[in-house]
C-alpha cells in the first residue's frame, strides 16, 4: 500500500462557519509534512475528515488510495494521534496499548515495542490519569505506532511540550519519515516546526494558503536581501538608495537592502568611499517566511471582503 495521504476539493461546514474550503493537498511518503495555520484554521476538522470521524460537505479525503473507513486494517494502515487527552485515566499505559493492540487485531508483543520507541518503560505499569502531558503524547504516539502503518498523523503533538519533549518528538517524527512513511503534523506554531518539516501545507480559514517545500519557502522569502553593517549608516543608505536599492534601516549601525546584489553593494560603497565591516544575505527564518504568507491571505480576505456585495 502506498504511503500517502490524498485530499481533494475536500469542504466541511458547522452552522454558518465553513471549517474547510476546497482544500486540496497531498501529502508523499519519506517526509514530514508541517500541517500549519492559525487556531480555528480547519486543521483538526480536516484531520477528522481523513479519518472518517466527520463527514466532509465535499471532496475526498483518502489514505493509501481508499477512505479510511474502507480500510479493512485501520490501525495498520494509519496511525493517528488526533487528542492526547483521550485516554482512561484509570487504565495502566500498558494496559491501554494492549486494549488498542487486541481491538485492532494485533500482536501483544508489539505493545513493548512501542512502549521502548517512545520511552515509556519505567512508566509502562503507571495510570495514565496521573501522567504529565508530555507523557500522555508519548502514550498517544505509542498507540499511533502500534499497527507499523505506513501514514502517520498527528494533531499538535508538540502543544504544550518543553524543549527536550519538543527535540524528542522532532527526532522520532524524522526517523518516522526516514523509514519511508508519510508523516503529516499539524501545529499552529510555525516556530514548533523548524527544523521538524521538509514540506509545509498552510492553510487559514479553511483555505490553502500555500503547499511548499520550506527550502523553497526560505528562498522566496529570503528574497535577496543583503544585511550591511556600516557605521556611516546615512551615506551607505544614499548611495544604495541613489542606485536604486530599497534600504532600511536595521538598529544603528546596519541597513537591510533589496534590489542590488552583494558584489554590486561592495562595488558602490567602495566606489563612494563608504567604508562597512560586514556584509551578509539575508536568510529569514520560517517564522518570518510564514508571517508574510499569512499577511498575503489576510490582506487578500481584506481586499476580498469589501468588495463583496
Ligand atoms: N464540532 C464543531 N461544531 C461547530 N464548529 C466547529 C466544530 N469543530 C470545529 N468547528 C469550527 O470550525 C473551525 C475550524 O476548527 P478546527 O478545530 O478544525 O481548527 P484548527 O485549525 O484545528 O484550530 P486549533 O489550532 O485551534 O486546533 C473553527 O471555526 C471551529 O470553531
Amino acid at each position: 500500500m502506498d504511503a500517502t495521504i490524498e485530499v481533494r476539493g475536500l469542504r466541511k461546514r458547522y452552522g454558518p462557519t465553513v471549517a474547510v474550503d476546497d482544500l486540496s493537498f497531498t501529502v508523499g511518503p519519506g517526509r514530514v509534512t508541517g500541517f500549519v495555520g492559525p487556531n480555528g484554521a480547519g486543521k483538526s476538522t480536516t484531520m477528522r475528515m481523513i479519518m472518517g470521524l466527520d463527514r466532509p460537505d465535499g471532496g475526498t479525503a483518502l489514505v493509501g488510495g481508499k477512505p479510511y473507513r474502507s480500510l479493512r486494517t485501520p490501525l495498520c494502515r494509519l496511525g493517528a494521534m488526533l487528542d492526547a487527552a483521550a485516554l482512561h485515566p484509570a487504565r495502566r499505559a500498558r494496559d491501554h496499548l494492549l486494549w488498542l493492540a487486541h481491538a485492532g487485531g494485533i500482536p501483544a508483543r508489539r505493545v513493548d515495542t512501542v512502549i521502548e520507541l517512545t520511552g515509556l518503560t519505567g512508566a509502562a505499569r503507571r495510570r495514565a490519569g496521573g501522567f504529565s502531558l508530555g507523557m500522555r503524547q508519548r502514550l498517544g504516539i505509542a498507540a499511533a505506532l502500534l499497527g507499523d502503518p505506513p501514514v502517520l498523523m498527528f494533531d499538535e503533538p508538540v502543544n504544550g511540550l518543553d524543549p527536550e519533549g519538543i527535540t524528542w518528538i522532532r527526532g522520532l517524527l524524522r526517523s518516522l519519515a526516514a523509514e519511508g512513511r508519510a508523516v503529516l503534523v499539524s501545529s499552529h506554531l510555525m516556530s514548533e516546526l523548524e527544523g521538524g518539516a521538509d514540506h509545509l501545507v498552510v492553510i487559514g480559514r479553511g483555505r490553502l494558503i500555500a503547499d511548499t517545500g520550506v527550502g523553497e519557502l526560505l528562498d522566496a522569502a529570503s528574497g535577496g536581501r543583503v544585511e550591511l553593517r556600516t557605521a556611516r549608516r546615512q551615506e551607505a543608505m544614499t548611495v544604495l538608495a541613489h542606485a536604486g536599492a530599497t534600504v532600511t534601516a536595521n538598529g544603528r549601525d546596519a541597513v537591510t537592502v533589496a534590489g542590488l546584489g552583494s558584489e554590486r553593494i561592495i562595488t558602490l560603497l567602495t566606489g563612494a568611499g563608504v567604508a562597512f565591516s560586514g556584509i551578509s544575505e539575508h536568510r529569514a527564518t520560517l517564522e518570518e517566511a510564514y508571517m508574510e504568507l499569512t499577511r498575503d491571505a489576510v490582506e487578500f480576505r481584506a481586499v476580498a471582503g469589501r468588495e463583496a456585495p
